[in-house]
């Protein structure tokens, strides 16, 4: 594969959505895509950019392997579309909107792939949640305990080229540092003697 895969994660509202429809046009003017997810999330849901279809739709899809990767969490499937292959393969970098509890699975897969964790302060966080208001207070409550599980393991060992990228201020400023960092991440091509 020629292109690199952006894993984007973090806890659910720090803004990962947010931000890559904020990035999609100026990322794509740096050759870099963004991926759409596949959901089992009803289509009412608000703040939905994914594409939602049913527990039957996504099994049978999972097993004919439409998914580049796919994972279960908060009570939902997700999947990658696999088109995202063909994107790295013809030297894309693709943006995703990862899970970090998928993330040793992904690192398997795609070796390459730089991991940029985004965060929020807690109360924000909070905040931007219950402001949201696709999930219930019940189901917010979950997400925000999820996180407890991650603090340590995002920490550790082969997460130490973890980039780390705060949202707790404008998205516009964020959308800025993401592309900075893509760029300065950019591997250097080899020369042409190498
Ligand atoms: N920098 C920001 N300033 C203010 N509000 C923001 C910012 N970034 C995101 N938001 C708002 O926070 C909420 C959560 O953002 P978003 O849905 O993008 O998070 P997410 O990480 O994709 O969450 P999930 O993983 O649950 O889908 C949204 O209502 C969004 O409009
Ligand atoms: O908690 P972890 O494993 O990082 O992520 C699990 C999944 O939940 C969130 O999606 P959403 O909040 O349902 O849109 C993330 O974007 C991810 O796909």
């Amino acid at each position: 594969m020629k292109g690199r895969l952006i894993y984007l994660i973090g806890p659910s509202g720090s803004g990962k959505d947010s931000l890559l429809d904020a990035v999609r046009e100026t990322a794509a003017e740096h050759g870099c895509r963004v991926a759409r997810r596949v959901i089992t999330r009803s289509a009412e849901a608000r703040g939905e950019a994914a594409e939602s279809i049913s527990a039957d739709e996504f099994a049978r899809r999972e097993a004919q392997g439409d998914f580049a990767m796919s994972w279960y969490a908060n009570g939902l499937s997700y999947g990658i579309p696999r088109q995202v292959d063909d994107w790295l393969a013809a030297g894309d970098d693709v943006l995703v909107n990862g899970s970090r509890g998928y993330l040793p699975e992904a690192r398997r897969r795609y070796p390459h792939l730089l991991a940029v964790l985004l965060s929020v302060d807690d109360a924000v966080l909070r905040h931007r949640l219950h402001a949201r208001g696709r999930e219930s207070a019940e189901e917010i409550e979950a997400r925000l305990a999820r996180n407890a599980g991650f603090a340590d393991t995002l920490l550790a060992g082969e997460n130490d080229d973890l980039c780390h990228l705060d949202n707790s201020g404008s998205l516009s400023e964020t959308c800025q540092r993401l592309l900075r960092l893509i760029e300065e991440h950019r591997p250097h091509p080899l020369p042409d003697s190498a």
